[in-house]
């Protein structure tokens, strides 16, 4: 188990990856429904998995700037317990989507200087769960998973009106220390635990909720 400090690890794709998640003690787990990504699942695959996962593994939906159709077909077939909303979702789109579909709803915010830190507030208000991420490079095509991480002290000590996960760039060999920094009870990865971009590397996972609960 990881101690008190819950992890998700995001972008599974095989349902060894959730067997993986499951057998290292992870709290959650993740399905990507972004095209652009490498751990992108269709939503047949993501039913597979879901319904694969133990009781106690909370399945998570990752979606960016998902339209009500979208939505709709991903939660028509798919048994998931939260929503994650990692695209420019406004606080209003947060709320609807949460009345709309009745789930809880995590809000992904990018990180890179000071002057990011307000979005925080605005998410926490409307959102059951705040995601503390990395703001994605210039460029990137993907507003997340790119393994790059934000600079902790930013949020050293800082706490919000809900629940919240730290993400971005982080790995079996500094989780320790990102938790030590932030505070964060609890942590996400996709990148740091994968052998290849959207290949999952059960030994890294394991590695990786080890490291958490030390
Ligand atoms: O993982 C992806 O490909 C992805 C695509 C689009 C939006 C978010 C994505 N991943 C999330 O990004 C953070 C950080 O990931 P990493 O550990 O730095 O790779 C995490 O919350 C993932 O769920």
């Amino acid at each position: 188990m990881s101690g008190s400090v819950r992890v998700k690890i995001c972008g599974l794709r095989r349902p060894a990856d959730v067997e993986a998640a499951s057998h290292a003690g992870a709290a959650y787990c993740g399905f990507v429904f972004f095209e652009k990504s490498p751990r992108h699942v269709s939503v047949a695959q993501a039913r597979e998995l879901a319904i694969s996962a133990p009781p106690g593994l909370a399945k998570v939906a990752l979606v960016v700037n998902a339209d009500d159709a979208t939505l709709d077909e991903i939660l028509n077939s798919v048994p998931l317990d939260m929503l994650q909303l990692h695209g420019t979702e406004t606080p209003e789109r947060v709320a609807e989507v949460r009345r709309r579909y009745g789930l809880p709803v995590m809000k992904a915010v990018g990180i890179a200087t000071a002057a990011d830190l307000p979005q925080l507030d605005a998410f926490g208000a409307v959102a059951d769960q705040i995601l503390v991420d990395a703001k994605p490079p210039a460029g990137a095509d993907r507003p997340g998973g790119n393994a790059l991480a934000f600079d902790w002290s930013l949020i050293a000590g800082r706490r919000w009106a809900v629940p919240w996960m730290l993400a971005g760039g982080l790995t079996p060999d500094n989780v320790a220390l990102a938790v030590q920094k932030t505070g964060a009870r609890q942590v996400d990865v996709s990148s740091g635990v994968e052998s290849a971009p959207g290949i999952k590397d059960a030994a890294k996972i394991a590695a990786f909720v080890a490291a958490v609960g030390q």
